[in-house]
């Protein structure tokens, strides 16, 4: 992969792509990262790409076919202003900030930017990311497809037509990892409670969610399927998912409030 990216801040998102990229074989000469002093520092000596502080310092003649912002949506407004030099028909920004609209990008930067709103996952890390994007119509399909390109190398992508689900798809995938991770933590404690040792409880929620990821994934059955082949009719399971499947007060109204409730925060940080 030889694309030319400018990536601007390098957190836990940034890097997690990044990783995936340089893992899949992007060619590190041709990113420049802008990130804090200490960050670029250290991404330079770790991966090999050029890290400035300001984008200024990036040179005249490098001319990125992405720009790429991973930097939290609070602070784009800050530093939107600086990348307005960058915006030219063979450049395309890939913004994955939540919220962000192309409204606000186009009322920055201008309504020729061409600009792509992307959702990415911190799976992307291990190649098994979830992004999904949306464009402006002035995105050409060359620029699609090096954008699909980009993100199908660490994971599956999907565009949707519709920016204001841009908020639904953060709320579930976007945010998604963190709820299972925190439904090992859930498990961990409950296993904890019916007496296991802590260590153990954990490692018993941790694998269990590793395992059932595996097999969801090698497996050609529906979700539903893989459920119904652990439960024995009059078991353990029909009687843990009497609970977890309780239509007032189960999982499904439960995880419909979380991811409500991510969805209106990420409309609320379009601010
Ligand atoms: N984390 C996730 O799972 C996901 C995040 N996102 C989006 O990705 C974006 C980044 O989130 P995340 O990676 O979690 O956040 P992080 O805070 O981990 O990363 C942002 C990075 O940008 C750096 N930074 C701050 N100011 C500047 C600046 N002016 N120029 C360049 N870099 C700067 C920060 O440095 P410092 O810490 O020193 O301030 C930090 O390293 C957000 O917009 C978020 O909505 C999207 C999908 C998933
Ligand atoms: O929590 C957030 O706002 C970001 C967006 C999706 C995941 N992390």
């Amino acid at each position: 992969m030889n694309t030319r990216l400018l990536l601007i801040g390098c957190g836990k998102m940034g890097s997690a792509m990044l990783e995936g990229w340089l893992a899949k074989g992007l060619n590190a000469d041709n990113v420049y990262i802008v990130e804090q002093a200490e960050a670029a520092d250290k991404l330079s000596t770790r991966y090999g790409i050029h890290g400035v502080t300001d984008v200024r310092e990036v040179p005249q003649d490098f001319i990125p076919q992405v720009v790429l912002f991973a930097v939290k949506p609070q602070i784009l407004p800050e530093v939107i202003e600086n990348y307005k030099p960058l915006v030219r028909a063979e450049t395309v920004f890939l913004s994955v900030a939540a919220g962000k609209t192309i409204t606000f990008f186009t009322s920055h930067l201008g309504e020729a930017t061409r600009i792509v709103r992307a959702m990415p996952n911190t799976p992307a890390a291990v190649s098994r990311g979830m992004t999904v994007m949306y464009p402006t119509d002035n995105v050409s399909q060359a620029q699609r497809d090096m954008c699909e390109t980009l993100l199908a190398t660490v994971g599956l992508v999907s565009w949707v037509d519709d920016e204001t689900l841009m908020d639904a798809v953060t709320a579930l995938s976007g945010s998604g990892p963190a709820y299972i991770f925190h439904l090992v933590e859930a498990m961990a404690q409950a296993g904890e409670a019916a007496g296991l040792p802590s260590e153990q409880a954990m490692l018993l929620a941790r694998q269990t969610v590793v395992g059932a990821g595996f097999l969801l994934d090698a497996s050609d059955e529906t979700a539903a399927t893989l459920r119904e082949n652990v439960t024995s009719p009059g078991g353990t399971t029909a009687a843990a998912l009497n609970v977890l499947m309780d239509q007032t007060n189960g999982l499904p109204e439960l995880m419909t409030r979380a991811v409500e409730a991510a969805r209106k925060r990420s409309v609320e940080l379009a601010g």
